[in-house]
């Protein structure tokens, strides 16, 4: 059974992007957010997915994620279509203050998803103890949300994706709301967990160069309404570190790339002419290559809508 679990596992890429559109449709108007993304990635992969404010990338997530219905194109996970949340996925969220339960310690706050999944308690202590100690929390799963940093809890949050053994994860924006050193040690322990744990990432963010220290490869989004400009192969060496990276000719050379595309981005959508009644300009200011590491992002300025589909798995909360 697969990560979606309704099919045989197929040969191909585990995650699969196919001409995915989303308009959001108000009472009085329409924002077409993305207008033709196509895309896949490999099993083991790290990809990178970097655009102007406003280009679409937590729409582009919550599609993926089977939260938001797209809607035309569509979503495979291991070549079944994601109709809604998929168990195969875990997401983190920028906003950790709100995606963890205050009234539930470190390890209650973990240890819920795979109650959910309706895994044994054995299974699941050992499961909430091996990725607190993989993001170095192994000593604090008594305390709450609340006694612990930004930086901590934005671990818990890692950890509890961690330990539900999801196929692909989903990151969004998580580090934008961190301070700056804490950002550095997180993107080096999202590295490391990659490297030891062999799991599948796509991690959305707005810092170029977070998504090429970060990446395997990066793809370079448009503005709104949102095409794929780029996908870049990172060929920096396996073992990075902040420093000797960041400062390395190639680190500049490729940072510089993605920074040339994303000033394209600015001035290029998709297509002339955005659907009736688009804000396109609304979001297009960019951060994206700001060095030090861009401001905590607001949150978007469309109109409200209510198309989210509920999550049923806790997989992708
Ligand atoms: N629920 C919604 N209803 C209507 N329009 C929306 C909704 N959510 C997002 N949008 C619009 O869709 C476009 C893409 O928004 P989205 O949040 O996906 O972009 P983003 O790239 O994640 O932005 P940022 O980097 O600033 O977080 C924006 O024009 C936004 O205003």
């Amino acid at each position: 059974m697969n990560a979606t679990g309704n099919s045989p596992e197929a040969a191909g890429p585990l995650l699969d992007v196919r001409a995915l559109r989303k308009v959001y449709t108000g009472r009085n108007r329409s924002v077409e957010a993305v207008r033709d993304l196509t895309f896949s990635v490999g099993t083991g992969d790290l990809v990178c997915v970097v655009g102007p404010s406003g280009a679409g990338k937590t729409t582009l997530l919550k599609c993926i994620s089977g939260l938001l219905a797209p809607t035309s194109g569509e979503v495979f996970l291991e070549g079944a279509a994601v109709q809604g949340p998929a168990p195969g996925m875990a997401v983190v969220f920028q906003e950790y203050g709100r995606s963890l339960f205050p009234w539930m310690t470190v390890q209650q706050n973990v240890e819920l998803p795979l109650k959910q999944k309706k895994l044994p308690r054995t299974r699941r202590q050992e499961l909430v103890r091996n990725s607190l100690e993989a993001v170095g929390l192994g000593d604090v799963p008594g305390a709450y949300p609340w006694q612990l940093s930004g930086g901590m809890q934005q671990r818990v949050a890692l950890a509890r994706a961690v330990a539900y053994e999801p196929h692909i994860l989903l990151m969004d924006e998580p580090f934008a709301a961190v301070d700056a050193q804490t950002r550095a040690d997180l993107e080096d322990l999202v590295r490391s967990l990659w490297q030891r744990l062999g799991v599948t990432i796509l991690f959305v963010t707005h810092d170029i160069d977070e998504a090429v220290y970060l990446g395997q490869r990066v793809l370079v989004l448009s503005s709104s309404p949102t095409v794929v400009l780029d996908d870049v192969a990172i060929d920096l060496p396996a073992e990075r570190d902040q420093l000797s990276t960041r400062s390395s000719t190639r680190f500049a050379e490729l940072r510089a790339q993605v920074f040339g595309q994303i000033q394209r981005a600015k001035h290029q959508s998709g297509e002339p002419g955005p659907a009736a009644g688009s804000e396109t300009d609304a979001g297009s200011e960019t951060d994206a290559g700001a060095v030090p590491p861009a401001e905590p992002r607001d949150t978007d300025t469309g109109p409200e809508t209510t198309e989210e589909r509920q999550p049923t798995d806790a997989g992708t909360r």
